[in-house]
């Protein structure tokens, strides 16, 4: 047997040509044009590759991007002021502080200070707190980029058994609240529904664990973590890793192996990545719809 590789490079460029079309009709019914102002403090050089290519997906949307690079020694005080003028400013209708930041900045009160309309990644405790209510303003960007993939290769949640590696608050966590709740505000109530397991470093028996789920799902940010001998034969498995080796770039399973035992995998890079820039697009989008007042 060997895996349906799940290419998100396919379902990036559908949905970026969808969104294109809602950028066209929204310029043409409010004369403007949606910007992202991206704040990128210091020279990380994974930082500068991933916001290298949002501006770049901007553009290919029809929307623009304005980069603002701060040295890696900026004071809170000065990065709060600038998002305090992005928050001001009503040419920008999105704002990403890429992360991580310098140890010595306080990044939640960094992103806490966004503007909730225009919290594109959906960091904010408000808007973390509408989306675990089921009522979300947006999405975030990289659990939406997962829903979005199983719903383009017909891979239903409902019912299954998901098991998430990983309970960060960028991934896990908030991949479990959309995947639990009963409806996908995008995708329906068969992308939604499931029965979630979020492991983590202190869960035991992690491989029995593993073994029962019909989607996993790898965010712990180690290179090759899931190995075949994890994975249930025919199971779905979204790698959400990136990690830079010796080798290149891989993401946090061992995909070569996993090839011969999953039903489908994601690949790294061309994987969840691709859909992560594609859904901060389409949240900009809507944060424009937002601030146009409706
Ligand atoms: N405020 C904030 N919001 C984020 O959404 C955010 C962040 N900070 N910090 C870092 C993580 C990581 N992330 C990625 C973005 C693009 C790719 C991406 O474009 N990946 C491509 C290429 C990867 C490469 O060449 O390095 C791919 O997987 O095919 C991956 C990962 C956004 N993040």
């Amino acid at each position: 047997m060997t895996a349906t590789i799940l290419d998100g490079k396919t379902v990036s460029a559908a949905l970026q040509d969808d969104i294109a079309q809602r950028v066209e009709q929204f310029k043409a019914k409010t004369g403007v044009t949606p910007c992202l102002a991206a704040v990128l403090v210091g020279e990380d050089p994974a930082s500068q590759v991933y916001v290298r290519n949002k501006e770049r997906a901007c553009a290919k949307v029809g929307m623009t991007s304005q980069l603002f690079r701060r040295a890696e020694d900026i004071s809170q005080a000065d990065l709060l002021a600038l998002v305090q003028q992005l928050n001001q400013d009503d040419n920008v209708n999105g704002i990403l502080v890429q992360l991580p930041l310098p140890k010595h900045l306080d990044a939640s009160e960094v992103l806490d200070a966004i503007d909730p309309r225009k919290d594109v990644d959906c960091f904010h405790p408000s808007n973390v707190g509408l989306l675990s209510q089921g009522r979300p303003n947006f999405l975030p960007c990289t659990p939406h980029g997962v829903v979005q993939i199983l719903k383009h290769f017909d891979l239903p949640t409902a019912g299954k058994n998901v098991v998430i590696l990983g309970r960060s608050d960028i991934v896990g966590k908030p991949l479990a609240l959309m995947l639990m709740q009963r409806t996908s505000q995008t995708c329906g109530s068969d992308y939604a529904n499931a029965t979630v397991t979020v492991a983590h470093s202190r869960t035991p028996n992690l491989k029995e664990l593993t073994l029962q789920a019909d989607i996993l799902v790898a965010a712990i940010g180690v290179a090759k973590f899931v190995t075949a001998d994890m994975v249930k034969p025919g199971a779905v498995v979204v790698d959400v890793g990136i990690n830079r080796t010796d080798d290149g770039l891989c993401g946090d399973v061992d995909y070569d192996a996993l090839l011969q035992v999953a039903g489908a995998v994601t690949p790294v890079p061309g994987g969840v990545g691709r859909l992560t820039v594609t859904m901060l697009m389409e949240n900009t989008l809507q944060a424009a719809m937002i601030q146009a007042g409706g």
